[in-house]
């Protein structure tokens, strides 16, 4: 039976569903039936030789000649289907009671003894956040907020906490740029702001280096414990871009606006005791005794009165939410317009296209 449109918006519905990443190579193939299908064969002007993520697009969509519309259609949901069937789609149940887990593709949430804990899990790219991850997490804190839960805390699997955004996030896009970049500033605004209005005690426990949008949130918790391995780096002007997480508030706030400077706009990467001294961890811990003491002392937190914690946080974020509001709306429309300057494209581009190690 030949595949309907309404097959063919379900498939593209299903791929953003997917659990297991299908790579580039598929990637390049989905979206080059997708645009076969609606837009028939390519016409396009060939992209030039530096442009390599718009040249494979190009590249992969050419290849198809002049396949029909209709054909190109029904590969692509064939195409979604047997993805489908090998990677069960994603799927985050509502947690609390004691004991549950859910686990999506890069994270791991767990809640016992009254913490649920998120777990950055994608030790292999040292825990970089795709787009699925952001969301993921979104939907983890919904749940965290009105669980039965007492405090929500994050930490990394792996050697690292989180190595920031995932920066083929933008490369991988499967609309271009300005469409990533469209809905990165969607995503991001909507992540950030689940921040600023969760509404139970929030708490890092940063097991490792953290770069990027893992260090700018750490303004938005209400401790951050960290070993004495972790490092905290946010190289915005390396890679053409701008603060987000409301930390050009945050941090200047914070650490005085001489030192966030050295942060936000050097990229000076602090250890874990510098960042104490800015008042951007509440706490280090020798990495040998890290992991005991901490959930030691947070399981004890967990165990307060859930409602005098609650109530006293909104107090403390009350007078600061309208604030941290507008300065991330401000925050995502910068950035959305970083994400398509030559600065930033050449420095991600830069990132993706580095020689493999030995
Ligand atoms: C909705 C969108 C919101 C966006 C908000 C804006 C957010 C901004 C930021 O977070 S900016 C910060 C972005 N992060 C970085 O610039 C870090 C990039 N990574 C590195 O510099 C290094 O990988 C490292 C220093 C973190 C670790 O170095 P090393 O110990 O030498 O390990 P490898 O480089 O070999 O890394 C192992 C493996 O992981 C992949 N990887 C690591 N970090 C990222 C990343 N941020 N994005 C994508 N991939 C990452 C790396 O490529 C290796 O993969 P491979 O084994 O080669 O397949």
């Amino acid at each position: 039976m030949r595949a309907t449109q309404q097959d063919f918006e379900n498939a593209m519905n299903q791929v953003k569903l997917l659990k297991k990443d299908p790579g580039n190579e598929v990637k390049l193939r989905l979206y080059a039936l997708y645009k076969q299908a609606t837009e028939g064969p390519c016409t396009m002007p060939k992209p030039g030789v530096f442009d390599f993520v718009n040249k494979a697009k190009w590249d992969a969509w050419n290849a198809l000649g002049s396949l029909p519309k209709e054909t190109a259609r029904q590969n692509y949901v064939d195409l979604v289907s047997s993805l489908s069937s090998s990677s069960e789609a994603s799927s985050q149940g509502k947690g609390g009671a004691d004991g549950k887990a859910q686990e999506s593709k890069g994270i791991l949430v767990t809640s016992e003894g009254g913490i649920t804990k998120i777990t950055f899990n994608r030790p292999s790219k040292k825990n970089a956040i795709t787009f699925q991850m952001y969301q993921d997490i979104i939907l983890a804190l919904k749940n965290a907020s009105t669980d039965d839960t007492v405090i929500t805390v994050f930490t990394g699997a792996g050697d690292y906490y989180s190595s920031g955004n995932d920066l083929t996030n933008f490369t991988s896009a499967s609309g271009g740029m300005e469409e990533a970049a469209n809905k990165g500033a969607i995503v991001l605004r909507e992540f950030v702001n689940t921040f600023i209005d969760f509404p139970k005690p929030l708490v890092a426990v940063v097991n490792g280096p953290a770069v990027g949008i893992s260090v700018t949130l750490l303004g938005l918790f209400d401790a951050v414990y960290a070993s004495d391995r972790a490092t905290f780096h946010t190289p915005f002007s390396h890679l053409g871009q701008s603060p987000e997480a409301c930390s050009s508030y945050t941090f200047p706030k914070m650490m005085g606006s001489a030192k966030a400077a050295e942060m936000l706009l050097f990229g000076k990467k602090l250890t874990a005791r510098e960042a104490w001294a800015q008042g951007l961890v509440t706490e280090v811990f020798p990495e040998s005794t890290f992991e005991t003491e901490v959930w030691t002392r947070l399981k004890t937190y967990a165990k307060l009165p859930p409602n005098s914690m609650r109530i006293s946080k909104e107090l403390i974020r009350k007078n600061e939410k309208e604030k941290l509001h507008a300065v991330n709306e401000e925050e995502c429309t910068t950035l959305r317009a970083r994400w398509l300057s030559e600065e930033c494209i050449n420095a991600i581009m830069s990132f993706v296209t580095r020689k493999p190690k030995l």
